[in-house]
């Protein structure tokens, strides 16, 4: 078989590992020709691609990024290259020529939407998840999750620092548009005190609370805040808006506005740190890198068997496969029983509810 792979959305520690481990995991067991397809389904119009064998992959593992670039507003059945025309039955030519018997897709569930246009084209699909919200169905951890959890909660080491010694509210504003699991976890792995997630719209009121309480007692508050969060009654925080995305909001600046909001209603200063892009770089963790090897190592299994139209996913310990179109469309948000949630609430953690 010749199978293609490409990576689409945005980039996450752990494509890399993903990319290897399909390619050794084809090619070992028998797979003739592993072809790597740049910047997504971009490199499907721009004939971009690339020769993946042992020596491509090596050294790759913990390197953080895309050896295959991205992209994020390629869609081939909506062109921006081509003022939004369907363009596929072109990429669908260069699949044939290629002599592609199958692709590897791995992104999120904008990737998984085309890729399951192209599978309805007759080109076989096997998906892998990727999304550094960890908000993809049916899908339990992304590999880059625990990478970005990591940056917050030494973030948030590093500004309690600042916090205790100025006595100051120190905001710290994660990724996740529209999940707040970023956010959640790294807010109790770096010991927030606040934590205000897309989920749960929070009452600045109540915010304002813990931190003019712990003015009179431990002096200084740590507040973890996920950018896809608003106040009760109000909007989000949109930085941009790109032109010819079905995607098109980016968020941004929403621990800024906070500490706006709540200098008035505090006595001690209110400071927001804004982490961006950099959780989404780097190195994976050991945790991030075996995960994408696990999925690089299933998708391999399933083009072996030939069974097509499924992503590969986390349930519980295991690695298994579900349908390709229960993921389009489908986002994973945190449940309001979720028992971090709980626990938070039984620690005293304020949800700003
Ligand atoms: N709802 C959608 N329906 C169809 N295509 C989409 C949709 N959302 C995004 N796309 C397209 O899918 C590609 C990748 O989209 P996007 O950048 O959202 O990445 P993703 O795979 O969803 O991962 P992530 O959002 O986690 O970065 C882009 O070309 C975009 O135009
Ligand atoms: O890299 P971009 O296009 O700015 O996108 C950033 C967005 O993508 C994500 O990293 C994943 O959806 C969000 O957490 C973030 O808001
Ligand atoms: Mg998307």
């Amino acid at each position: 078989m010749h199978i293609g792979i490409l990576t689409g959305g945005g980039d996450c520690p752990g494509l890399n590992a993903v990319i290897r481990a399909v390619t050794l995991a084809l090619l070992n067991q028998g797979a003739a020709r592993v072809t790597g397809i740049r910047r997504g389904f971009l490199g499907l119009l721009t004939r971009d691609v690339v020769k993946l064998d042992e020596a491509a992959v090596a050294g790759i593992l913990a390197q953080g990024g895309t050896m295959l670039g991205t992209h994020n507003r390629c869609d081939p059945f909506h062109y921006f290259g081509a003022g939004g025309a369907d363009v596929s039955a072109q990429a669908m030519a260069y699949v044939r020529e290629l002599g592609l018997d199958a692709l590897v897709a791995i992104g999120g569930d904008g990737t998984m939407t085309i890729a399951q246009r192209f599978a309805a084209l007759g080109l076989p699909v096997v998906g892998v998840p990727k999304t550094i919200d960890n908000d993809i169905c049916h899908n339990e951890r992304s590999f880059g999750f625990d990478s970005a959890v990591a940056v917050v909660a030494e973030a948030l080491d590093r500004l309690d620092t600042t916090a205790r010694s100025h006595g100051r509210v120190m905001i710290v504003e994660t990724m996740g548009r529209y999940a707040g699991w970023i956010a959640l976890e790294g807010g109790l792995a770096g010991g927030a005190q606040v934590i205000l997630l897309p989920e749960l719209p929070y009452r600045l009121e109540a915010v304002a609370e813990v931190c003019r309480q712990r003015e009179a007692s431990q002096g200084y508050t740590l507040i973890c805040i996920a950018e896809g969060a608003k106040a009760q009654g109000g909007g989000l925080t949109v930085a941009r808006t790109l032109a010819d995305s079905p995607d098109p909001l980016r968020l941004g600046g929403v621990g800024a506005v906070l500490a706006q909001q709540l200098q008035p209603l505090v006595q001690s200063e209110v400071r927001s740190t804004l982490l961006g892009h950099v959780q989404r770089g780097g190195s994976p963790t050991p945790f991030d890198r075996v995960l994408a090897t696990r999925f690089g190592y299933a998708a391999a299994q399933r083009v072996l068997r030939r069974e097509w139209g499924c992503m590969v996913a986390l349930a519980g310990a295991e690695i298994v496969s579900v349908p390709l179109e229960t993921v389009a469309g489908c986002s994973r948000p945190v449940p309001a029983d979720h028992e971090l949630l709980a626990a938070a609430r039984g620690l005293g953690i304020s949800l700003g509810v």
